[in-house]
């Protein structure tokens, strides 16, 4: 069976995995879910990235949103707001609001948020391995001005979902990240891959936060595996989101060739651009890092899956290089 392991955030990478999975039925999926985007509100704790991954792949996800439940409701938003409890601006659902309050209840029990995710798996049945990257907390924050000619650090959900990402982001900071270790089965998965594949999701705050847990990317290296990711930039501009924003907090241009030269060949050994983009191939192969121009729209399943078949066979390339 072949073992493919994948660093996920939210949206994208739940989008992407639904195509992989229906391209290797037979693979062994592990997913290394991003768990910065995590916020404790109302006493409880809120995993968006892994709760994308585990609706979307168990059939649960609001699709047109790409976060949240289908056929939700929002009476305890507004009891909360009537009570003058905020915040507003982050939409909780009823039905969402049942799985933190289990996950919370499980936390306070005791469980590693490793164990909760598995038992909130055992509902979803997604069809993967998801793993957070680690039971340690883990936040990422954003430095914006105060508005008072200093600045300050918000929470990446204000940042994102209160401020749209309007503002600019000075930095971005997994605060934790470093105190942080791998959640059990992390390195084990990425030890016993055949394949480790970064999907379109967030180069900065999502795979970027995986990635600063220590051991994250020596686990990546030590597996001696072929790496491919998949630009989350088409033509200068993200595929959707607001990556190109948190990009500029970390000095990288928002083009395809840019994100694979910021992950770098010490760690990329392929990497999809979109045919858009297909002028940025021989930049990324003179940085030594393989690459090929394929569509990377994810617009339906099928080109999704399609996409997926085209890392997969990026990687068989690498492999017999
Ligand atoms: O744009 C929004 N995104 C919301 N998201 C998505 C989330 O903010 C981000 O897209 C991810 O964290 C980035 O991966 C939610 C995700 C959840 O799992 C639960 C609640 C929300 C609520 C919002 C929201 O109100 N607005």
């Amino acid at each position: 069976m072949q073992r493919i392991v994948v660093l996920s955030g939210g949206i994208g990478g739940a989008r992407f995995l639904r195509g992989l999975r229906r391209a290797a039925p037979d693979a062994g999926i592990t997913v290394i879910g991003n768990t910065g985007d995590d916020i404790h509100l109302f006493g409880l704790k809120v995993c968006p990235d892994l709760d994308t991954v585990m609706y979307t792949l168990g059939g649960g996800i609001h699709d047109g949103q790409g976060w949240g439940r289908a056929d939700e409701t929002f009476t305890v938003k507004e009891e909360l707001a009537a009570y003058g409890v905020g915040p507003e601006w982050f939409g909780l659902g009823d039905r969402d609001f049942a799985t933190h309050i289990v996950r919370t209840q499980m936390l306070g029990a005791g469980y590693p948020l490793s164990a909760v995710t598995e038992a909130l798996c055992r509902r979803w049945e997604p069809g993967v391995t998801l793993l957070p990257m680690t039971d340690d907390r883990v936040e990422t924050h954003v430095v914006v001005d105060d508005g008072e000619g200093g600045r300050k650090a918000v929470h990446f959900q204000e940042y994102w979902v209160r401020l749209r990402a309007a503002v600019p982001a000075h930095a971005v900071l997994p605060v934790g990240a470093d105190q942080a270790a791998p959640a059990p089965g992390v390195l084990d998965a990425l030890a016993t891959a055949d394949v480790i594949v970064f999907p379109p999701s967030n180069p900065v705050v999502s795979i970027g936060t995986i990635l600063a847990v220590p051991g994250l990317r020596e686990g990546i290296a030590d597996a001696g595996v072929p790496v491919v990711g998949l630009s989350p930039i088409i033509g200068d501009a993200p595929v959707r989101g607001m990556a190109d924003k948190v990009l500029a907090a970390v000095g990288v241009p928002s083009t395809a060739a840019a994100v694979a030269q910021h992950y770098g060949s010490g760690l990329l050994d392929g990497w999809l651009v979109d045919t858009a983009d297909a002028d940025a191939v021989g930049a990324v192969e003179a940085d030594g890092i393989r690459c090929r121009a394929v569509p990377l729209l994810m617009t339906d399943i099928d080109a999704t899956a399609a996409m997926a078949r085209e890392a997969l066979s990026l990687a068989e390339e690498v492999k017999a290089a």
